[in-house]
């Protein structure tokens, strides 16, 4: 099986180009073999002979483009090559690449943009420290005008590489070439959208020494959790795969834990059954068939029920209402200490009350799914955990918080758990944010919590195959049709 992902910071990748060059390999020659990447790249984008014009910055990205430069211009491109600041200005390895560039330099905004059948965008990578302004600003605005393809080197300029955040005018890629790993911006929205297409080039930058630096962030994708996915033995029981158990609203809000209650079925907890208000009894008999139902008054009959340890994973808060016989149920459901999915009502009855619910969640394996709106309410009160510029890092701290794993959804859902390992997913489809879709997600990680997979690998596993799902279905998808993926994506993944 492939590796996981490994994304690293600009700070991390800071520390692994730094290692790679104290361990004896000179800078120059990891700025060379990336802007010999950055040629190769947009050769293949560019017929030979075509004009390709560079626009390079005052750091180290500039340096990647002085090297791109020279080498397409030995491949026999008309090349043009424009400075955001002074040539004399440049330090260590970029003025070294531009020693080796014999054309002339003019000033970046200057370039003519327009006439090229390439742009370069080598004006900041990981250096970014602010918003573009002056010269910078210019050059970036016609770029994004002239209507010509850009490739950008290592990120889009203008864009935060840690959030993917634009810190104002960013370049508008038509495709990316980043060096040794991904970084946060290539992932995160909404970076991910100004990137196009992201290729990784290996300069020599060993995997060894890219974990050696802590990273502790993954691309969400099978080889981070393949291996913890539950696979039925021969002399399986359906004992064996789980009991899951999912809280269901009064009468005229049902549908939501039905949604939750089919997925957990079909991701293969061995039983699920809706524990339901008895006013809503009816209603949710005549839906049910494999789907076994309880009637639940409130928190004592919850207490009861739970009596049962072969119930071994619960999920609580869809339509179950914002109020305090919520969280009367949820502090039963975690002292009962089975492993626990909270989701949408579950988290807004604690809405300004985080504390409280942090209190009650130490005892169990928990996993929070908040969509942003959710996440805003529950720690309206903690800027510690509101403010951070980053989504990776407003989830970890979140999960930190709180003890929990914290899925917070959206195009870019980020799932992260209390001892710092973050997944960053990228497989969804617009299609997805549509009623119900959410009910759907925390009935496929509770389910698989069921099956006795620990909640990190099941909240991200949970969220790659429900967007896959969406993914496979596309325009006009509806929640209810989501279970029922289930089945094509599982077995694409365990056959
Ligand atoms: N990671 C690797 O293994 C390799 C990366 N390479 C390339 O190097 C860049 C990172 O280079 P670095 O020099 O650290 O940073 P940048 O080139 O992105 O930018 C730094 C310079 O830009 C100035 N700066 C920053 N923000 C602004 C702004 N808003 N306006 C104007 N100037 C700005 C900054 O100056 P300060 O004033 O902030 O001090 C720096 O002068 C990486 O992205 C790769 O492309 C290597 O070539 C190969 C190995
Ligand atoms: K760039």
């Amino acid at each position: 099986m492939n590796r996981p992902e490994l994304i690293l910071t600009p700070i991390e990748m800071k520390q692994a180009d730094a290692a790679t060059i104290a361990a004896g390999t000179p800078g120059i020659d990891l700025m060379t073999r990336a802007g010999r990447a950055v040629a190769d790249k947009a050769a293949e984008m560019t017929a030979r002979g075509g004009r390709i014009v560079v626009a390079a910055g005052p750091g180290n990205n500039g340096g990647d483009g002085f090297v791109a430069a020279r080498l397409l211009e030995q491949q026999g491109y008309r090349v043009s090559l424009g400075l955001v600041g002074q040539r004399e200005r440049l330090t260590g390895d970029s003025a070294l690449a531009a020693e080796g560039w014999r054309g002339e330099i003019v000033a970046a905004e200057n370039l003519p943009f327009q006439q090229a059948d390439l742009i370069i965008d080598a004006l900041f990578g990981t250096g970014l420290t602010r918003g573009l302004e002056g010269a910078a600003r210019i050059a970036v605005e016609r770029m994004n005008m002239s209507g010509r393809p850009i490739l950008s080197v290592d990120l889009p300029s203008g864009i935060d590489g840690d959030t993917g955040e634009p810190l104002g005018v960013a370049v508008k890629a038509a495709a990316t070439i980043t060096f040794a790993a991904r970084k946060p911006c290539h992932l995160l929205m909404p970076g991910r959208t100004f990137c196009g297409p992201v290729t990784v080039a290996d300069i020599g930058i060993t995997p060894e020494t890219l974990a050696a630096t802590g990273a502790r962030i993954w691309a969400n994708s099978p080889p981070l959790w393949l291996h913890a996915l539950p696979r039925p033995g021969t002399a399986s029981h359906k004992y064996d795969r789980g009991h899951t158990l999912v809280a269901s609203g009064g009468a005229t809000r049902t549908g939501a834990a039905r949604l939750a209650a089919r997925a957990a079925l079909r991701i293969g907890s061995g039983l699920v059954t809706v524990a339901s208000p008895p006013e809503a009894l009816g209603v949710n008999a005549a839906h049910l068939t494999a789907v076994m139902l309880r009637g639940c008054d409130g928190p004592e009959g919850l207490y009861a029920i739970l009596k049962d340890m072969r119930f071994n994973s619960l999920v609580m808060g869809p339509a179950l209402g914002v109020n305090a016989n919520t969280r009367a149920m949820v502090a039963v459901a975690v002292n009962a200490r089975r492993s626990l999915v909270l989701d949408a009502d579950a988290l807004t009855s604690f809405e300004g009350i985080a504390e409280e619910l942090r209190q009650v969640l130490r005892h169990a394996p928990t996993v929070l799914t908040p969509h942003g709106g959710e996440f805003g309410r529950l720690f309206s009160g903690h800027p510690d955990i509101l403010d951070p510029p980053s989504k990776i890092e407003r989830a970890r701290r979140a999960a930190l918080y709180t003890g929990a794993v914290v899925v917070l959804k959206g195009p870019d859902t980020v799932i992260a758990a209390p001892d710092g390992r973050a997944a960053v997913n990228e497989n969804g489809t617009p299609y997805l944010a549509t009623a119900g879709s959410g009910d759907t997600l925390c009935g496929i990680i509770g389910g698989l919590m069921a099956q006795g997979v620990d909640a990190f690998e099941a909240a991200s596993a949970g969220a790659w195959i429900h967007a896959e799902a969406g993914a496979s279905f596309g325009p006009g998808l509806i929640a209810e049709d989501l279970a029922d993926l289930l089945p094509n994506v599982l077995r694409g993944l365990l056959t």
